[in-house]
């Protein structure tokens, strides 16, 4: 078989920091998770279309196939590379894919004339074209994107299959299961489908087309030798996700898809902005100097990662909320309140920011204390008892803390939910919360990213107990319909992947 490059990144939960981390002044604390989207490369069978042009295939995987495969011809003329889609009525455009394409293509280029001095701008883009083709008489590449089921609601899958929305039934669902409507018409989860899909696809083709360097499978990514390529996938992939959103948002979804778990400040939107006010092409001037490389060197980019993990031997718990209400972009508003009352705004966000930067010290304080001889004892009483009485130990002092201070994120976004109009933790959610925060070994939860009706998250003690007695209560919640997610929080970002260590990658990339 020919050479195939996976690559896979995770989704993201925004634990705390959701619109204050759309200022450089504060951070958000985001948490990777154990569900991923994966991104798969090889190359097309040898096509006897002439030498200058190439094909790119992109197939979602999981979805109806010819509504769901965007195929791209990619042609050499003169003094440009040109992308064009070839079956746009068939499968309508996919925004995220095109441009994750030709600006990974464009900076190919510019990487190919630096690193190897072909200063030749024409005969760089002769050399990526052979790359793409793999030689000379290639068709091109073949890429497979599919996703963990968590990035999809699965609640029609689970009742074809007669389940009810439970974390024991998740399990009985095949791994990428197949969705019977095009993307558009699927329910997402809130993960970040399009921000872990546009880095995986960056960069199993940057990987695959030998721009960068990334380690075998069984070599962690952190590792520094990765760092600078690391880096440059980070900073294109926040790029071309800016653009196909046409927006600069605050980026920790991208930036938790290449890192992992971390504690997020956001990159000044002006690193962007030069690169944002082009137009928009489908073609690459080979002879034009570089222009992607210098606004993407990592030295430009005034983000931060600070390193960041939950405790162990506790577990965050998410679920897909369906209360039949369409959540509409709330950024908009909220910063409209903020611009209407900036004395107010100011002092809630100030207060916001120190319960959030307390919850991070708090858990990092607990992590401290995971070696202690009674780490494991603590979590086994907070698991049985509810939180009232004595503190027994200093991990059980910061336990109780971590509960309180959840509240009280909680108390400032419902403070901001009614001085905005926006239901950023709206009653309903409120209820819900607050039913599951009473189930003993249930730290506390709140409502992730820009809050809303969609979705909750809650940090709980990891034991079977503790995560039937979450996945009862949801079960029978009424008011809303509440369906967990299988993901947990995992630390790592962006990962080289061998197939086979995957469940059902295999059968997934062969179905059709
Ligand atoms: N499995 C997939 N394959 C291809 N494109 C996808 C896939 N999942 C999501 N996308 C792209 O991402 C877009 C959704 O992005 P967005 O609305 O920002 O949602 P999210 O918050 O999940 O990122 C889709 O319209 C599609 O272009
Ligand atoms: C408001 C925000 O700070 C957080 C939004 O977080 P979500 O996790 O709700 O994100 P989506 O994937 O876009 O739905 C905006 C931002 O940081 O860009």
């Amino acid at each position: 078989m020919s050479r195939r490059t996976v690559i896979s990144s995770p989704g993201k939960v925004l634990l705390a920091g959701g619109y204050l981390v759309l200022d450089r002044r504060f951070s958000g604390l985001v948490v990777a998770t154990s569900s991923r989207f994966y991104s798969c490369v090889s190359a097309l069978p040898p096509s006897n279309s002439n030498g200058r042009t190439a094909t790119i295939s992109v197939r979602a995987g999981q979805f109806p196939s010819s509504a769901s495969t965007w195929i791209y011809k990619i042609s050499l003329s003169g003094s440009e590379l040109v992308l064009e889609q070839d079956n746009e009525v068939d499968a309508g455009k996919n925004k995220f894919i095109a441009i994750a394409l030709i600006k990974t293509l464009e900076l190919a280029h510019e990487k190919i004339r630096e690193d190897y001095s072909v200063h030749d701008g024409a005969r760089a883009g002769e050399e990526l074209l052979r790359r793409v083709k793999s030689g000379e008489s290639g068709g091109g590449l073949n890429v497979i994107v599919l996703a963990d089921n968590d990035f999809y609601s699965q609640r029609e899958q689970l009742a074809a299959m007669s389940l009810p929305p439970r974390l024991s039934s998740l399990s009985s669902l095949t791994p990428f299961t197949p969705l019977p409507r095009p993307i558009p018409q699927t329910n997402k989860t809130g993960l970040g489908s399009s921000a872990a899909l546009v880095t995986s696809l960056v960069a199993s083709l940057l990987s695959h087309l030998s721009i960068i360097s990334l380690p075998t499978p069984d070599t962690p990514v952190s590792n520094p030798t990765y760092s600078s390529d690391l880096q440059l996938v980070h900073s294109l992939a926040q790029y071309a996700h800016c653009l196909a959103q046409g927006k600069v948002g605050s980026g920790f979804d991208v930036s938790s898809a290449v890192f992992g778990t971390h504690l997020y400040r956001r990159f000044s939107p002006s690193v962007l902005t030069p690169l944002m006010i082009r137009p928009l092409s489908s073609s690459i001037h080979l002879t034009s100097s570089a222009t992607l490389l210098p606004a993407l060197d990592p030295d430009k980019w005034d983000g931060s990662t600070t390193s960041f993990r939950l405790p162990r031997g506790l577990r965050l718990i998410l679920a897909d909320v369906d209360a039949g209400t369409d959540t509409p972009s709330f950024v908009g508003k909220v910063l409209e309140w903020k611009k209407r009352d900036p004395e107010k705004a100011k002092d809630l966000w100030e207060g916001l920011d120190k319960a959030n930067m307390q919850l991070e010290e708090l858990l990092s304080n607990l992590v401290a204390k995971e070696a202690e001889e009674d780490y494991e004892e603590t979590l086994r009483w907070v698991s049985t008892r509810r939180f009232e009485g004595h503190a027994g130990s200093e991990a059980a002092k910061l336990l109780i803390e971590i509960r309180a201070t959840l509240f009280v994120i909680r108390e400032y976004l419902r403070e901001m939910s009614e001085l905005s109009g926006v239901p950023i933790e709206p009653p309903e959610q409120t209820r819900l919360l607050d039913a599951s925060s009473d189930i003993p070994g249930v730290l506390g939860g709140g409502v992730p990213g820009a809050g809303g009706y969609d979705a909750i998250f809650l940090l709980t003690v990891d034991t079977p107990a503790v995560i039937s007695a979450v996945d009862d209560l949801w079960s029978t919640w009424t008011e809303m319909s509440v369906c967990p997610l299988m993901a947990k929080q995992s630390d790592g970002g962006l990962k080289v992947e061998r197939v086979e260590n995957v469940k059902g990658l295999e059968e997934a990339l062969a179905r059709k």
